[in-house]
């Protein structure tokens, strides 16, 4: 009989290598699950194999299941680097940041989503990211959210080109170590995208009074003549002359 004393430590040690290695193997088994995925996508009809819907979905079941003391934030790192790998593997494409003010902390918001696998290319205006975003095909794109910006810079967004797709921080809260608002633009991705809550660009006179449930993401007044982005739940217009410029879906 064996009675040297175990030492606990190495024990645990061990515990902790076969966790690892069981989530390494996972993690290359969803390799292989991606590879057969990529047969039956439709990738080909956007040329984006992003999916904000579905992410978003899944988002929300991580946050429900979620409990330890691992921050829910560094899951949400974690598995928003795997998923973007995984849409870099199947069709590359390039994140173009906004970078005009807060810079640091929109690159600290770009690698918290998309990891280091996905090019990242800067740009000195929100106008510059749009216009990126329309000359590709399946390019994403990162605003920040600013409450009176410099420019209309949502006068780009709409019908063939550029649209929103997410707002983030998609969870935030107290604490969150990538909180700056934005929004991700992409080319139209048909029923990928998801229109819980949709944008809309709107201008008026400076008189037009929107319903309480309207959020104001933007305004701009020029020579009398006011321009604001503002998000709706659903889909119903938030009045007349308001242009549809995407949707995104909520924690
Ligand atoms: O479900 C898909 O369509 C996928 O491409 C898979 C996957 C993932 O890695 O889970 C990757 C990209 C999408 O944005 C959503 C999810």
């Amino acid at each position: 009989m064996n009675d040297a004393p175990t030492d606990p430590l190495a024990e645990i040690r061990r515990e902790i290598d076969r966790i690892d290695e069981a989530m390494h193997l996972l993690l290359m088994e969803r390799g292989a699950v991606i590879d057969r995925l990529v047969e039956v996508k439709r990738t080909s009809e956007t040329g984006s194999a992003f999916r904000p819907g579905r992410e978003a979905e899944m988002m929300r079941r991580l946050a429900a299941r979620h409990k330890g003391h691992l921050p829910l934030a560094t899951a949400e790192h974690l598995w928003r680097t795997i998923i973007a790998t995984f849409t870099h593997v199947q069709v590359p494409f390039t994140l173009h940041v906004e970078q005009g003010g807060e810079a640091l902390a929109m690159h600290d918001l770009a690698r918290f989503h998309v990891g280091f696998d996905v090019p990242l290319t800067g740009h000195s205006t929100p106008g510059r990211v749009v216009e990126a975003v329309a000359r590709s095909t399946g390019d994403l794109g990162l605003v920040r959210l600013d409450a009176a910006p410099a420019s209309i810079w949502w006068e780009g967004l709409g019908g063939d080109g550029p649209q929103v797709m997410a707002r983030l921080p998609f969870f935030g809260g107290e604490g969150h170590p990538a909180a700056i608002p934005a929004l991700v633009l992409a080319r139209p991705l048909g029923p990928a995208s998801s229109s819980e809550t949709t944008i809309w660009g709107l201008a008026d006179d400076g008189d037009a009074t929107l319903s309480p449930d309207v959020e104001t993401l933007a305004s701009v007044t020029r020579n009398g003549r006011r321009s604001r982005l503002v998000a709706v739940k659903g889909d119903a217009s938030p009045a007349p002359g308001a242009v549809a410029l995407g949707g995104y879906a909520c924690a």
